[in-house]
Parts: C-alpha cells; sequence; structure tokens
C-alpha cells in the first residue's frame, strides 16, 4: 500500500457527512487519525486529495484518497471484509440495495431540507417549509424503519449498519434545530420508532464523542459555516 496502511480522515466536527465516516471507522475498531479543516481556508491536502469536489470527508488509505462519505462507507466495508469485522451492508443482495435506495433517499431529501432548514433560508417561512419536508421525509423513513429493522434495534437489525450511519450523522444538527424551533423533528409521537432508535444510536460506543450532543456549541459554529458559504469562492 502507497505511502503505509494508516487511516487518515480530513473533515469537520459537524459534517453529517464526516461524522458517519467517524461512526463507521470507530464500529470497525479501526484506529484514525483525524485532522480538523477550515473551510475558509481549505489546507493544500484537501486540495489535492479532492480535486473535484473539495469536500469533506476525504479519507487517506495510506497516500491514497478516497472521497464521498457513502462511497468512503462502502470502501471501509470492502477493504476490511474479511477481518471478521461485521459489514454494514447486508450479504443478502436484495437487503443490500435497499439500504442504499434509503442511504441515497436520506441524502436527498434529508440532506436538502438539512441545507434548507440552517444555511439556504432567509426567511421563517423558507425555514418552516424546510422543516415540513425534514418532517414527511422523517415520517417515511419510519417506514422504511419497520421494513428494514425487523423489529430489531437498528435499520441494520442487531447492529448499526449502513442506513444507520448515514442517518446518525445528522443527529447533531437535529438537536440545533430542535432547539431553534421549540419541538422535535423526531417527534415521538409522529414517528415513535425512530425516537427509540436515536436514543439507541446515540448511546451507542461508536457514536461517542463525534455525534454531537450539544445543541447550543452547534448553533454558535453555524455563523462560521454560514460566513464559509457566503465567502467568495477562490479555491
Ligand atoms: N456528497 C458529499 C457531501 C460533502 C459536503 O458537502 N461536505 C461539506 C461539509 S458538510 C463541505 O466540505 N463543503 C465545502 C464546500 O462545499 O466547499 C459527501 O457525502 O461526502
Amino acid at each position: 500500500m502507497a505511502g503505509g496502511d494508516e487511516l487518515k480522515v480530513l473533515g469537520v466536527w459537524t459534517s453529517p457527512y464526516v461524522i458517519r465516516v467517524r461512526v463507521a471507522l470507530n464500529l470497525k475498531s479501526l484506529p484514525y487519525e483525524y485532522v480538523e479543516e477550515n473551510l475558509g481556508s481549505k489546507s493544500a491536502l484537501l486540495l489535492a486529495s479532492n480535486p473535484v469536489h473539495k469536500t469533506v470527508p476525504v479519507l487517506l488509505h495510506g497516500a491514497r484518497p478516497v472521497n464521498e462519505s457513502q462511497v468512503i462507507l462502502q470502501y471501509i466495508d470492502e477493504v476490511y471484509a474479511s477481518t471478521g469485522i461485521p459489514s454494514l451492508l447486508p450479504t443478502d443482495p436484495h437487503e443490500r440495495a435497499a439500504a442504499r435506495f434509503w442511504a441515497a433517499y436520506v441524502d436527498d431529501k434529508i440532506g436538502s431540507a438539512w441545507q434548507g432548514m440552517l444555511f439556504t433560508c432567509t426567511t421563517e417561512e423558507e425555514r418552516a417549509e424546510a422543516v415540513a419536508r425534514a418532517v414527511a421525509a422523517l415520517e417515511t423513513l419510519e417506514g422504511a424503519f419497520e421494513e428494514c429493522s425487523k423489529g430489531k434495534a437498528f435499520f441494520g437489525g442487531d447492529a448499526i449498519g449502513f442506513v444507520d450511519v448515514v442517518l446518525g450523522g445528522y443527529l447533531g444538527w437535529f438537536g440545533a434545530v430542535d432547539k431553534m424551533i421549540g419541538r422535535r423533528l423526531i417527534d415521538p409521537a409522529r414517528t415513535p420508532l425512530l425516537a427509540r432508535w436515536e436514543e439507541r444510536f446515540r448511546a451507542a460506543e461508536a457514536a461517542e464523542g463525534v455525534v454531537p450532543d450539544d445543541a447550543d456549541k452547534m448553533l454558535e459554529f453555524l455563523p462560521t459555516i454560514l460566513a464559509w458559504i457566503n465567502a467568495p469562492k477562490s479555491k
């Protein structure tokens, strides 16, 4: 392996995409170096490792970069497949296809609502519209949870799997939005299965110290992200 076998993650602590990769590495007990990026002044390593999108996360395996969080999750699954570490994706091809479908759904619907609720809305009406889209998507995911988990603790069954880490990455921001709007996005009355799933996911060892639980700290960081987004793009 060029540059050794060490793993390094370039990330930002609040990013749902980064968080899911870190939870996956923790689940697999893989040691890695974590490097916090300043997206207002991206490192030369980030720009060289992800020249197409220039986004985090980047996983460096030795000297070789892997980009795009869902691609990284699948890469980790494949590289460490023979180590006895449980796979994030199911082994059955149909169940695997379903997990990929729902993970894509999460980033499409929840991801765009997340952007709308926090970063692109310019009025309270726009925020409320984005919140409504998030809530509608979560109600659909409540049904997906029932189908995928088959009555077990996680989308992945007894253990945290692909859809769990993909959705779980957003939980820190859900907490911050809850505080902002004064009610819960994952409402135990409307989505009881997901509400219990959230508790289990947050309590998992792999999520500890990675899935943010301090809504105030997230909200304090929001202006920094808005400044990054609104800065003229030089790189
Ligand atoms: N589809 C990408 C999204 C990554 C992404 O948008 N990351 C944001 C941080 S949350 C980023 O690096 N933004 C910097 C930029 O767009 O310049 C993935 O899943 O990895």
